[in-house]
């Protein structure tokens, strides 16, 4: 991905043109299969100043594969009146420095940080002991797994990385998968046992929180038994994954 910033000095009477024109202009970077996202914004302090910021899915698709395609005729035709405008037209590579601020809460802590997930990992593993599906994959559990597993979790959901710092990290988590041959109807039990478990010891059930929360397992599992096949040979170094809201964060009023 590459991030393309155009500034413009649009004055004042042309403003309301310009944003129109730009309206327009969207609705064909939305169709293009270069561009994965577009926002223009204009100066609060002043208002003759407009950044528009383009994310293409590299900077040679966007020379090329956009600007020698067939929807960039009408593009430009929208924008030409205001290229004169532009005061800065580059592209720029994302540096490691981003993530998302405190405004909004991360899942570990809406759900109740890691006393939440200890007892909905402890509540989970008994049922799944006992459970004649799943059951037989974890007769020889280490003890200790509902607090890893909680300890995973609580990194995945923007909690303290101590899985990474004090179990090993996803290389860990992976080795413990690989060549279990989990079935889909493991799978399944597991979703469903995890879900009734968050239930049992009453996790939030806002709409919002429960859509991320079982978004993630159903990722996670499906890649869990993808992985656990014989013969798979999946990425062996990554980081923990980091699970957010997704498009529906908490509503704020
Ligand atoms: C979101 C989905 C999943 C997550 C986050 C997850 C997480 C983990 C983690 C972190 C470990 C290693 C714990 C340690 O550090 O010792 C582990 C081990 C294991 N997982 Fe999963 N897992 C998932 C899905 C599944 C599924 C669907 C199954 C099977 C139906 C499964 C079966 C196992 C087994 C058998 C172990 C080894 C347990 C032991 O002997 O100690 N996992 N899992």
């Amino acid at each position: 991905m590459i991030v393309e910033y155009i500034r413009y000095r649009i004055p004042d009477d042309r403003s309301a043109a310009f944003e129109e024109a730009y309206g327009r202009a969207a609705l064909l970077l939305a169709r293009a299969p270069q561009c994965a996202d577009y926002e223009l914004s204009r100066c609060a302090d002043d208002p003759a100043s407009y950044i528009l910021r383009i994310t293409w899915t590299s900077a040679k698709e966007h020379l090329e594969g956009f600007r020698g395609g067939e929807l960039f005729p009408g593009f430009l035709a929208e924008v030409r009146p205001y290229v004169g405008m532009i005061e800065e037209m580059r592209h720029y590579e994302p540096a490691a420095v981003r993530g998302t601020g405190g405004a909004v809460p991360t899942l570990y802590d809406w759900m109740g940080g890691t006393e939440a997930l200890e007892r909905l990992t402890e509540r989970f593993y008994e049922t799944v002991r006992a459970d004649d599906v799943v059951g037989p994959l974890f007769a020889h559990m280490d003890p200790g797994h509902p607090r890893y597993v909680a300890m995973w979790l609580a990194e995945v959901f923007g909690g303290p990385a101590r899985y990474t710092g004090e179990r090993g990290g996803y290389a860990h988590m992976l080795g413990m998968h690989l060549n279990r041959a989990i079935t889909e109807a493991q799978r399944r039990r597991w979703v469903t046992l995890l879900a009734d478990a968050a239930d049992e010891v009453g996790l939030p059930d806002d709409p919002e929180f429960r859509a991320a929360f079982m978004g993630y397992i159903e990722w996670g599992t499906r890649l869990a038994l993808a992985n656990s096949q014989p013969g798979a040979a999946p990425v062996r170094q990554a980081p923990v994954p980091r699970w957010g809201w997704g498009v529906a964060p908490p509503y704020q009023g």
